[in-house]
């Protein structure tokens, strides 16, 4: 379970939100809503680890401090709006690269599988440069299936996505959630399983000191 209590979002110095808590229990999802600059991305990247975490305290199954922070960066995938991928590679060695730092040693077997259950099979052998946004998109979503992590968080995963993507990645989140996986996700459109999910509504930014 991961537990954060009178956590505080900042961006450049500046405060977005202040003093909330967050609860996510195995089998949960929680869809964050707010505005254009309203702190979405940053909360989902300070809880990844690649922003400053400013909370009262931080829980992750059981452990607490810094304890709890290194056992959830081990366990998490982040999706941001770049996907995490890297430009020069192509699908097939992302995907590979992915895999292999998460300690896996002969990964292309599911690579493989992943890449055609996400109708990627013809551009597996690009750059990504040369995919469009959907399919780098497709191949972001196909790593976080792939990696098999605990807690995802997702940056607008639904961005770009085709109708039949979108409904396989859902498919995809409703099966993560049923074995016991948790998801923190922003986005701006409606969400196919909109009215199951909890909603965390960020405010907004505060407004800057005179
Ligand atoms: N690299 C940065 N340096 C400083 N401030 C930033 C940076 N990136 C974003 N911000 C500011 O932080 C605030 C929150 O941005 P954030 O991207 O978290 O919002 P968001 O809710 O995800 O927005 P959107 O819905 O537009 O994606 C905004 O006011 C933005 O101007």
């Amino acid at each position: 379970m991961l537990d954060v209590t009178d956590l505080q979002l900042t961006r450049g110095g500046r405060l977005l939100c202040d003093g909330f808590d967050l609860q996510l229990r195995a089998g949960e999802a929680l869809l964050v809503e707010g505005a254009n600059g309203a702190g979405k991305s940053t909360l989902l990247r300070s809880l990844a680890g690649l922003q400053p975490l400013h909370a009262q305290r931080l829980c992750w199954n059981g452990l607490q401090g810094r304890a709890a922070r290194e056992a959830l960066a081990q366990e998490l995938c982040f999706l941001g709006h770049r996907d995490g991928l890297h430009e020069a590679l192509t699908a097939m060695e992302n995907l590979d690269h992915a895999l292999r730092l998460g300690g896996e040693a002969q990964p292309a077997g599911r690579i493989a599988q992943a890449l055609r259950d996400a109708g990627l099979q013809a551009v597996a052998q690009a750059p990504l440069r040369r995919l469009s946004q959907g399919q780098r998109r497709r191949v972001g979503l196909a790593r976080l299936a792939l990696t098999r992590r605990r807690l995802w968080l997702l940056d607008e995963p639904l961005a770009a996505l085709d109708e039949a993507a979108r409904q396989d990645f859902n498919d995809r989140l409703a099966q993560h959630l049923r074995q016991g996986g948790m998801a923190l996700l922003s986005t701006h459109d409606p969400w196919p399983t909109a009215p199951s999910m909890p909603r965390l509504r960020l405010p907004g930014a505060q407004p800057a000191a005179a």
